[in-house]
């Protein structure tokens, strides 16, 4: 599921300056996402201050994580268009991060920053100036993550406190060596939670994952920059272009795939058969789905089942009021309407022995009926005999597993 926390209308003629007449901008342009926050003046009737932006946004992370789910936040938009200040917030004005972070206590904590595509942890100590790049790798289950990334246990909200600061310190110092401001580079907060629960009698676990991302700001690269700052420029539009492309193409195999969902099922409905299967990479309209290039980056492979797998996604676009802001602002919000058109396949992170138990004790339940319905059936015992002793095998084969 993806979420895009921003609705409006774009007017081009906002302060009544028009390019030239037919300019595209003398057009009303209508976007339209979940919510939509003003805060560029405290004392509009329509401000949104942190607090409402939390009670929408940041009370369903948590909530979504106490079920069992993987959930992903992520500011997405132009340099200085408010990306930090929603994520971090200022020593006056908390923003989501350490809003959600002071109800996050027992869970595990690690901040990582990504700076010319490589990751970096923010949490290895004060004392270390130029951490490590570290590797990213992917699992066969459990998707890509980053080997040896730090990883913090947290008991108390201060102590949450204490490892935020340090990582926005770490992260604006390495910045501050190349000359710049933390824009430079995208950093994931993740918290990991695990509960302990009783399901069918036996102790099970769930994991969720929260992952809360600051991305760098999308600009231009300027000639007159310095080199530093001009590869740190192409690494960022690297990964945002990336970013896009893969926001495009799941957007589109979203679409592909609810217009065969729908043409299924008209189908299924006019002549009772089923046609096809969602799986394959074949739509039933013929188009094959887009192949999703999502190691072409380092942010894009770390979000990988954040942006179009196993998650709850919410994107924020944070654009500027500024008329001069109007191109960037047009591209974010086409950003985030592609983004809310793609469709993620959520599920609750259960034990993977007790799922298996589960849905063997299932399958005894529906072999067990089935022989019961069989035998009801088929009274000859001549004629049931032998196939009840399959469905006999196969019942007593899973009853083993489950014990074993
Ligand atoms: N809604 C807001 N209310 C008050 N101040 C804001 C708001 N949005 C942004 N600011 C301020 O504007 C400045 C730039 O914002 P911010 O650093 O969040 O931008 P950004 O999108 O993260 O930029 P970059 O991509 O360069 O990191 C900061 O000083 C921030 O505190």
């Amino acid at each position: 599921m993806f979420i895009s926390s921003l609705a409006l209308q774009l007017d081009g003629r906002l302060d009544g300056r028009v390019e030239a007449p037919g300019d595209s901008r003398e057009r009303l342009l209508e976007f339209g996402f979940d919510y939509c926050y003003w805060s560029v003046n405290p004392e509009a009737p329509n401000y949104a201050s942190q607090e409402e932006v939390f009670h929408d946004l940041g009370v369903s992370v948590l909530a979504g994580a106490a079920e069992g789910y993987n959930i992903c936040l992520f500011a997405y938009g132009q340099t200085g268009s408010g990306k930090t200040y929603t994520m971090m917030g200022t020593p006056d004005s908390t923003g989501l991060t350490p809003r959600i972070c002071q109800l996050s206590i027992f869970s595990y904590f690690s901040f990582l920053e990504i700076y010319n595509e490589r990751v970096r942890d923010l949490l290895r100590g004060n004392d270390q100036k130029k951490p490590t790049p570290l590797r990213v790798r992917e699992h066969p289950e459990k998707g890509p993550y980053v080997q040896g990334l730090s990883q913090h246990v947290v008991s108390d909200y201060k102590q949450a406190e204490h490892l935020l600061k340090e990582g926005i310190s770490n992260r604006i110092t390495a910045a501050t060596h190349v000359h710049d401001a933390s824009s430079r580079s995208h950093a994931i907060f993740s918290i990991q939670y695990t509960q302990a629960i009783l399901e069918n009698n036996l102790p099970s676990e769930i994991v969720s994952k929260i992952n809360l991302v600051d991305l760098a700001g999308s600009e231009r690269a300027d000639p007159h920059y310095c080199r530093d700052r001009i590869t740190e420029g192409a690494n960022i539009n690297k990964s945002l272009v990336t970013l896009g492309i893969v926001i495009s193409a799941l957007a589109q195999n979203s679409q592909m795939c609810s217009s065969s969902q729908s043409i299924n099922s008209m189908l299924s409905e006019g002549d009772g058969s089923t046609v096809g299967s969602h799986s394959s990479s074949l739509s039933s309209s013929g188009r094959r789905h887009c192949f999703i290039p999502y190691r072409d980056s380092v942010l894009t492979w770390l979000l990988k089942d954040s942006l179009g797998g196993n998650s709850k996604t919410i994107m924020i676009a944070t654009i500027s009021p500024s008329y001069s802001s109007y191109n960037e602002t047009l591209s974010t919000l086409r950003y985030a309407a592609h983004a809310r058109n793609i469709v993620n396949k959520p599920r609750v992170n259960e034990d993977a022995n007790v799922r298996l138990i589960r849905d063997l004790r299932e399958e005894i339940d529906r072999l067990k009926s089935m022989l019961l319905n069989f035998s009801m059936r088929n009274p000859s015992p001549s004629l049931s005999d032998e196939r009840d002793g399959s469905f006999s095998d196969i019942v007593l084969q899973n009853e083993i597993k489950v014990c074993a």
